[in-house]
């Protein structure tokens, strides 16, 4: 019997969102220092989530305008994108709904997604320059997202959490098309 494919996980958001970093945490445990725009190669790994083990297929993408129409090839079969903004650029987190929830949502009406806030490690208490968690929780429910997690790359803050949510939300996704494709 041939082995399942592997769930399709597209990482996308503004550039210097911590995107590379993200990922370069999470399969590599490294720490970039120096800001290198996207050179992370495509990557496929397991991962075991609620006592299943999953094969995951992990893609990053250019967050600059100059690249969207090599970004938007990599969306076909994405099961679920994750939507970065820092909570250190204000702009990031406007750009999620001006840029990306419409690039997205063009290409896959069905993809899950989960939101996160990266480098939460620069937060400064009580300071309103930082996007806050509660800003964020709000941001999610306003696009639908399937979860929301603030973390950070530098400090290896919630990284496997937030593939954990991804893998979840596929699995809720499957379920639900599943079932809607019965009646
Ligand atoms: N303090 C802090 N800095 C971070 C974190 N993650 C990334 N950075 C820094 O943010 C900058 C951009 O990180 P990248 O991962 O290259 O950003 P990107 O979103 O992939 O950028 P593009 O390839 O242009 O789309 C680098 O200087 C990183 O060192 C984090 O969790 N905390």
């Amino acid at each position: 019997m041939s082995s399942p494919e592997p769930y399709k996980i597209v990482v996308v958001g503004d550039g210097n969102t911590g995107k590379t970093c993200l990922l370069m945490s999470y399969i590599k445990n490294e720490f970039p220092i120096d800001y290198v725009p996207t050179i992370f190669d495509n990557f496929t790994t397991q991962t075991v989530v609620d006592n299943n083990e999953h094969k995951i297929s992990l893609w990053d993408t250019a967050g600059q305008e100059v690249y969207e129409n090599l970004r938007t090839l990599c969306y076909p079969n994405t099961k679920c994108f994750i939507l970065c903004y820092a909570i250190n650029i204000r702009q990031s987190y406007a750009n999620i709904i001006n840029i990306w929830i419409p690039e997205i949502r063009h290409y896959s009406n069905n993809a899950a997604i989960v939101l996160v806030g990266t480098k939460s490690d620069l937060r400064v208490k009580n300071s309103s320059k930082f996007v806050t968690t509660a800003e964020g929780k709000r941001l999610c429910s306003k696009v639908n997202a399937d979860s929301f997690i603030e973390s950070s790359a530098k400090i290896k803050h919630n990284i496997s959490e937030i593939f954990v949510e991804a893998v979840r939300a596929i699995k809720k996704q499957d379920r639900t098309l599943h079932c809607s494709d019965k009646y």
